[in-house]
């Protein structure tokens, strides 16, 4: 038996429990430790007496009465019911909050240079206690609405989990992997993977070192998978690159601490064990982290740039149709092949709130400025688009089958809630980047009336064929490693 996960470095206790998946999305899985075969109930839920003397727990992540096809719930074989604890006490919530209204609104393009990471020689702080929020918008009592937070730490959550009450949450861990110990197994997650941990669900995070990330909770519902409509039945992501873990139990008699965030605050209770004591579980309410590697980008091959929807790894959807509490999106590798086209993101005003992040590398439509481990905010009507020199670049670029983000990965949660920036998302954190508005000042006026771009001409001065061909393609096909145009 292990006896305290957290006491080892993620990668080698990964390694050491040499962790297993169950892959698909929504599954109705089933997953018993091996050390204990038999531990779940045959043919029903709540035996008399369930085998090896375990509890049974069940964790409802839908109304008992939600349609099928959206009722979620898992059934637990653990050691104790999650019941057996002293009372919660109110938490210092540090820079974590969900009180949209500490301070005015910010209707302005919103650039942060990337967060602090706190110094593995200076003070220890764990996952919990590195988060602070950017922004959000909505009311967990009310189970609508969304919040975007920064986790940076430098210590593993030792004797200490969390669990959110409110919602359910993605986390995209930016720097340095985490090994996630959950009440349904443990997952190993890298940067350039994200995770999804589903209300109520009991979680530690054990790190390496300096780590950062991004988490996008939301109060609404499950995250799922989008619709294909007419890409067919494959693409995207594909149900069966999402991994769940396996049953994994620890039998530890210690002090530990459980963290709830519940309506917005945070509150810690003391139980006399670990609560990752379960020993089998079944069910379709499980956490799951998915490779952005694997996605299978579909785009255009003929001409215009296509709305980033087509990026859409996960969604949770609100009441009215085709509209997302949150989105999330991401810029992966790809080719870029339109033809006469401006080829980056257009210029554009969106009825959405667009928090973009960066994991490694740089993104196309500002190579400088926007860093891996920082953040933007385009706000509901916030015009932005291409910086000053992306402009210039793409419109003059000879258009070739090009590489596109090789060595990159951002990400963008789309909101169509009206997101408000916290007081430290505009201040205390000290990273906003007062100069960002800049990057479009130095937009050339190219405005002649007198002159209408001639039929014939083309950004390279080469002559198009007749339509239906739209402009000119070079017949070379070049890998970069950068955006070019
Ligand atoms: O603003 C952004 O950079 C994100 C974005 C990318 C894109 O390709 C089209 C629209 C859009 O909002
Ligand atoms: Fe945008």
């Amino acid at each position: 038996m292990v006896s305290d996960a957290r006491d080892y470095r993620p990668s080698k206790m990964a390694d050491k429990l040499k962790l297993k998946y169950m892959t698909g999305f929504g599954n109705e899985f089933t997953s018993e430790d091996p050390r204990c075969a038999g531990a779940l109930p045959e043919g029903q839920n709540n035996p008399q007496k369930c085998n090896y003397g375990l509890y049974a727990e069940q964790l409802s992540g839908s109304a008992f009465t939600a349609p099928r096809d959206s009722n979620k719930r898992s059934w637990l074989y653990r050691i104790r019911p999650s019941v057996m604890h002293k009372p919660f006490e109110l938490m210092e919530p540090g820079n974590f909050t969900n009180n949209w209204t500490d301070t005015h609104p910010n209707p302005n393009q919103l650039r942060w240079k990337p967060f602090d990471i706190p110094n593995k020689n200076g003070k220890k702080v764990d996952f919990v206690e590195g988060l602070a929020t950017v922004c959000g918008a909505g009311d967990a009592r009310a189970r609508h609405g969304c919040g975007v937070h920064i986790f940076a730490c430098n210590a593993s959550m030792t004797n200490r989990c969390f669990y959110n009450s409110d919602g359910e949450m993605l986390i995209v861990p930016q720097q340095g992997p985490l090994l996630i110990t959950t009440e349904f197994g443990m997952m190993h997650v890298h940067p350039n993977e994200i995770c999804v941990i589903q209300q109520g669900v009991r979680f530690s995070v054990a790190v390496e070192g300096e780590t950062r990330g991004y988490m996008l909770e939301v109060f609404d519902g499950s995250f799922a998978l989008p619709n294909l409509g007419p890409i067919g039945a494959n693409g995207l992501a594909n149900p069966r690159d999402f991994q769940t873990p396996v049953a994994w139990y620890e039998d530890r008699e210690c002090d530990f601490t459980v963290i709830s965030k519940f309506q917005g605050c945070l509150f810690a209770a003391k139980q006399n064990h670990s609560p990752f004591d379960v020993v089998a579980w079944h069910g379709n309410f499980a956490p799951y982290k998915y490779d952005l590697s694997k996605f299978n980008t579909i785009n255009t091959v003929s001409f215009d740039h296509v709305d980033p929807s087509i990026f859409t790894v996960l969604t949770c959807q609100s009441m009215k149709p085709g509209v997302a509490i949150a989105d999330f999106v991401i810029f992966p590798p790809r080719w870029g092949v339109a033809e006469n086209t401006f080829r980056p993101p257009y210029y554009h005003r969106n009825c959405m709130s667009e928090f973009m992040g960066l994991i490694y590398g740089n993104y196309e439509a500002k190579e400088e400025g926007f860093l891996p481990g920082g953040a933007s905010l385009h706000s509901m009507m916030t015009p932005h688009g291409p910086d000053a020199e992306c402009f210039e670049k793409a419109s003059n670029a000879k258009l070739k089958p090009q590489r596109v983000a090789d060595g990159t990965m951002s990400f963008m949660f789309e909101s169509s809630l009206s997101m408000q920036v916290t007081k430290w998302g505009n201040e205390k954190c000290q990273k906003v980047d007062h100069k960002y508005y800049k990057c479009w000042e130095g937009l050339k006026k190219h405005f002649n009336p007198n002159k209408r771009k001639m039929d014939g001409e083309t950004a390279d001065g080469e002559t198009p064929k007749k339509m239906p061909s739209r402009g000119v393609v070079g017949s070379t096909v070049t890998p970069s490693k950068t955006y070019s145009f």
